[in-house]
């Protein structure tokens, strides 16, 4: 039998450097594929002594334990600074992305360095996505995020389920590369906003489906569902692409995400409705809880946007303690969404679609008058 094609893998030039900042789960994952797919890569730690443990150790036993870091993977504090780097991977959670973007020139940021977001939830106090806020201090043509169902563990042992977006097509393109190597599946995408609200929103609709599961499926269903149709009425209003959000970054993270029994932001939800008070969910779980802090302010930017949200906000006030659970699940199983509108894409002129239904419309006689309609 003849082989099966290969996909055409450009070879990324060699002594390209990365780092990544956040030795957390999944800042040591990604540094871990980085380097397998033969970028000079540098995980960067908050601290000289987590520096210090990991390079002896050579294993992330608090965020990523039993993988082993392979020997090519540089280990360093942030304090090391970031003049070498050409690519920069935030691997923060997005609670901290604005302190981390407000110290990158100060670190040494070289002017033509490209910084990739990692994270899935939105930076306060505004909701803004991380790549907006990084485009506008550094220009979009060097901005990207990644997204997709992605478990930290799962990914460096057996793949994901990667999407590398950015509106410099060469910039995604390259991105993808390098996981491809690595042996990650990775689509590309110009949508970087529709790519990192479906990541906010899966987060938001996990989270919505561990506070109501116990209560019954039906009801965790229906709060995922009207979250993601909430999240993307928001997205299409931002330029964002249907296909972000059906696809392997909404989608797929969400399935991923709500079947993991590590998932944090469903956990959270369980830990919702077992009557944990948000405040004290993060140190239980010990790590970052996007969705704890983003819904809030998802729900706010919906808001503002005018977008009609009561799945949402009602999220938003069950986290902030402000809506008891019983109404909480009365409100999703009540909730009776707006009837579908037919939406015609801002980017195609009606004149082209209303002249192309009536050409498709004729291939199948549609047009013609019915036999009802027909004259006798
Ligand atoms: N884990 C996963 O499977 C996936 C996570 N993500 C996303 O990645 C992002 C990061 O999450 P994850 O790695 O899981 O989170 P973790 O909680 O595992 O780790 C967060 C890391 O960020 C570090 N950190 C926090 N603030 C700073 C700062 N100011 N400077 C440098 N480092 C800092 C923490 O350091 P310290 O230990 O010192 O507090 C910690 O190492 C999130 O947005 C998440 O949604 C996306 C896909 C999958
Ligand atoms: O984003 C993730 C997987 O793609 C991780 O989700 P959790 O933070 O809920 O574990």
């Amino acid at each position: 039998m003849p082989p099966l094609p290969r996909p055409q893998i450009p070879v990324p030039p060699p002594l390209r450097r990365a780092v990544v900042v956040g030795a957390g789960s999944f800042g040591t994952a990604v540094a871990v594929l980085l380097a397998r797919g033969g970028l000079r890569t540098t995980l960067q730690t908050r601290t000289v002594e987590q520096a210090r443990q990991l390079t002896e150790g050579r294993e992330n036993r608090v965020y990523l334990p039993g993988v082993e870091l392979p020997k090519e993977l540089r280990i360093e504090p942030a304090s090391a600074g970031l003049a070498r780097a050409e690519f920069v991977f935030l691997a923060v959670p997005s609670a901290r992305v604005e302190q981390v973007i407000a110290g990158l020139e100060s670190a040494g940021l070289s002017r033509r360095a490209s910084l990739v977001s990692l994270s899935k939830g939105l930076v306060p106090p505004a909701g803004t996505a991380p790549t907006v806020l990084l485009r506008s201090r550094f220009g979009a043509e060097r901005v990207a995020c990644v997204g997709g169902p992605a478990h930290a563990q799962e990914m460096v042992r057996e793949g994901a389920g990667l999407v590398a977006a950015a509106t410099d097509e060469e910039l995604a393109r390259l991105i993808a590369s390098v996981f491809i190597r690595a042996g990650v599946v990775c689509e590309q995408s110009d949508d970087p906003v529709g790519v990192e609200l479906a990541g906010a929103a899966k987060n938001a609709a996990a989270l919505a489906a561990g506070a109501t599961e116990a209560q019954g499926l039906n009801a965790a269903g229906a709060a995922a569902g009207h979250i993601f149709a909430e999240v993307w009425r928001f997205a299409e209003r931002q330029g964002a692409r249907p296909e972000s959000m059906i696809g392997l970054a909404g989608t797929g993270d969400l399935v991923a995400t709500a079947l993991a029994p590590q998932s944090r932001n469903r956990r959270a939800g369980e830990l919702l409705a077992e009557g944990v008070p948000a405040g004290e969910i993060p140190e239980r779980i010990g790590q970052a809880v996007e969705a704890l802090e983003s819904v809030p302010l998802l729900a706010r930017a919906l808001a503002d946007a005018g977008v009609e949200a009561p799945v949402t906000d009602a999220l938003s006030r069950l986290i902030r303690g402000q809506l008891p659970l019983p109404d909480w699940v009365a409100l999703v199983r009540a909730t009776v969404p707006q009837p579908a509108r037919r939406r015609v894409s801002r980017a195609v002129p009606r004149g082209l679609l209303s002249r192309a239904g009536s050409r498709i419309r004729g291939w199948f006689g549609a047009d013609a008058p019915s036999e009802r309609e027909r004259p006798a």
